[in-house]
């Protein structure tokens, strides 16, 4: 893939930008081996899609398979390291006086990779939590059952996440929405931005005023409006974007 070309207006633009807000999707992780929503899952998950498996109803009806699901994914995430996107950002934050790093993702690697300032929007798939009391539970006697129970109240374990269907975590939305609609530069990283209400949040940076960067190989929903659209991988354009 040819090097990205990276308009001086934007460099500019973001070198003199006191407040940053940036939303990062799978893609930003794609680069570290973790698949990302679009990409078609592997092994014996290639028969499901994830919307399916990411759900009340999925867990309701089978906990055993959803709970596998996420163990597998717990697994490519462990094995996986940040890659120079996330590095990047951890730069980024490190030269803005106000900067909001708002994620999509549950593999927590933008805080493996230094970030500090981040909402995890939905989550981090690292937490499992009691699926009635939501209480974070670190530890189980593991009997081999699976989902394990939770020590406390007997119920089945989950993930820490946002299922479809589910609400966001107010505060985190809140955040988020502050952000968006504080920031001078807004740069949309590695997502499809077609799950909600994560995909409303560079519009609405757009309506208050800020230039919005969108970063991915591939068009969205977001690219016929974005300012600046840079059309390639985040492990290379980030690194460029703030040499
Ligand atoms: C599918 C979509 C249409 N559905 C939704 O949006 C739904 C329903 C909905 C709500 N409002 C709407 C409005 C309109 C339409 C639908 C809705 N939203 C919800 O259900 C939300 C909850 C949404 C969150 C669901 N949980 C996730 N994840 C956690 C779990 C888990 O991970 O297991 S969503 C999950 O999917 C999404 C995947 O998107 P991306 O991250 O963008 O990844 P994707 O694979 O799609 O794309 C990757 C992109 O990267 C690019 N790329 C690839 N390689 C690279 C590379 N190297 N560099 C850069 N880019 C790259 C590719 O080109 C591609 O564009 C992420 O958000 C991810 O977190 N909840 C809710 O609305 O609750 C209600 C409510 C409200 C109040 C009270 C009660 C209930």
């Amino acid at each position: 893939m040819n090097a990205v070309a990276i308009p001086a207006a934007l460099v500019a633009r973001l070198r003199a930008a006191r407040r940053v807000a940036v939303l990062s999707g799978a893609g930003i992780s794609a680069e570290s081996g973790v698949p990302t929503f679009r990409d078609a899952q592997t092994g014996l998950w290639a028969r499901y899609r994830p919307e399916d498996l990411a759900t009340p109803a999925a867990f309701a009806r089978d906990p055993q398979l959803v709970w596998d699901w996420y163990a597998w994914r717990r697994e490519r995430v462990a094995q996986a390291q940040p890659n120079p996107g996330h590095r990047a950002l951890v730069a980024l934050e490190g030269r803005v006086a106000a900067f909001t790093l708002i994620t999509q993702n549950v593999d927590g690697l933008h805080r493996r990779a230094g970030s500090r300032r981040v909402i995890e929007l939905h989550g981090d798939i690292t937490r499992s939590v009691c699926s009635v009391e939501r209480c974070e539970v670190g530890a189980w006697d593991d009997t081999g059952e699976r989902p394990p129970r939770c020590p406390a109240c007997g119920a089945p374990l989950r993930p820490d996440v946002v299922w479809f269907g589910e609400a966001l975590p107010r505060a985190a939305l809140a955040a988020a929405q502050a952000a968006a609609e504080s920031c001078e530069v807004f740069l949309c990283v590695g997502t499809s931005t077609v799950v909600y209400p994560a995909a409303e949040l560079p519009f609405a940076a757009q309506r208050s005023g800020a230039c919005v960067v969108e970063v991915n190989p591939d068009a969205t929903p977001l690219s016929s409006s974005a300012d600046f659209r840079l059309p390639g991988p985040a492990g290379t354009v980030l690194p460029a974007l703030l040499a």
